[in-house]
């Protein structure tokens, strides 16, 4: 934001000119300091601190009366976007939250494609249905989009989705309102995070961000040396994702693989991506199969590994033609 564009008294705007600084710039000085800068009274520096600060606010205060009826979206902690399954919706107290980045980390093979795919087509409802009546913006890393799934679940939505009146389902044209983005190294993804998803985030266009996968681009560019430069760039991918979260009151979904250290599995990128994340979810392939009519699968569980609002617990799944179910008995 530049100062000259600030609503300053003449004289305050003239000390401002003298300083040459950008409102951001002016948050960091004390008063002392700008005082010295601008030639400006204290009193006037004060004028100058209170526009930078309102000026450099993402979002106006929202007051008591504006939460109570409900016209501030952004900072309704319940709202959520459904997974499109009422067994998983539960384990999620109603799927994934709106305003923060959400981690699905898992083995190949276990579903988590599956999953996110199923979350570009859920956000499409509208929100009776459990959806964000938007489309998605898909960015692939390391494999290309799989388009002819989605065409299936597409076509197989009224059976996921029997609870939706099937004459809704027929209007909504799921295959325009996925967005897809190839990202094949950290410099394209902060380009398609900093520039392409902020408009499509802007105009309405999509309520969620999905990443498949967020391993793969840290796991290729650094050697075990440049863990601190890793760690750098990964803070600076996270915080981008949480002020376009934030700031669209979109959910974030980061698809994750695994390491495997003696026995045990972990998501992969360690403590310090850990940290970033608000939700962690873990998708396991298990050894058993399920069978539903005349499709079988291989039994899946999806277990809540650290959530605010949730308990550490987990559900059977399975995946099929329609997507992916809970499994309940
Ligand atoms: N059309 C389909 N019908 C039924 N099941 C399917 C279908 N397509 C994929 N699957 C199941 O989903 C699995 C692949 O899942 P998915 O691609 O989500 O894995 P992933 O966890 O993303 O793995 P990776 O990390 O390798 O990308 C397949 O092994 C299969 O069991």
């Amino acid at each position: 934001m530049d100062l000259q564009q600030l609503d300053l008294r003449p004289r305050v705007a003239a000390g401002v000119r003298r300083g040459e600084r950008a409102a951001a710039d002016v948050l960091r000085l004390s008063g002392l300091e700008l005082q010295r800068l601008t030639g400006l009274s204290l009193s006037d520096v004060q004028q100058l601190l209170t526009a930078a600060a309102t000026a450099c606010r993402p979002h106006p205060p929202v007051s008591a009366i504006l939460l109570h009826r409900g016209e501030c979206l952004r900072l309704e902690s319940g709202l959520r976007l459904s997974v499109g399954c009422p067994v998983l919706d539960q384990l999620l107290r109603g799927g994934l939250p709106v305003g923060g980045v959400t981690e699905l980390s898992g083995e190949s093979g276990a579903g988590k494609t599956q999953l996110a795919l199923q979350l570009c087509l859920s956000v499409q409802y509208p929100a009776q249905q459990g959806g964000l009546d938007s489309g998605a913006v898909y960015i692939c890393t390391e494999d290309s989009f799989p388009i002819r799934r989605l065409q299936q679940l597409i076509r197989e939505q009224s059976c996921l989705r029997s609870d939706v009146p099937p004459s809704l389902i027929s209007t909504l044209p799921f295959g325009d309102r996925v967005y897809v983005e190839h990202a094949a190294d950290l410099d394209s993804l902060q380009v398609c995070l900093s520039r392409r998803v902020p408009l499509l985030l802007t105009r309405g266009l999509v309520r969620l961000l999905v990443i498949d996968s967020v391993a793969a681009l840290f796991r290729c560019e650094f050697q075990a040396a440049d863990w601190l430069e890793r760690t750098k760039q990964m803070l600076s991918v996270s915080s981008t994702l949480h002020r376009l979260s934030q700031e669209f009151t979109t959910p974030v979904l980061c698809v994750n693989q695994v390491t495997h250290t003696c026995y045990l599995v972990s998501p992969a990128l360690g403590l310090a991506w850990a940290n970033q994340v608000m939700v962690r979810l873990m998708m396991r392939r298990l050894q058993a199969t399920v069978a539903r009519g005349d499709q079988r699968s291989a039994l899946r569980r999806l277990e809540v590994v650290f959530a605010p609002h949730l308990a550490r617990d987990g559900r059977d799944a399975g995946v099929w033609r329609e997507g992916v179910r809970g499994v309940t008995d």
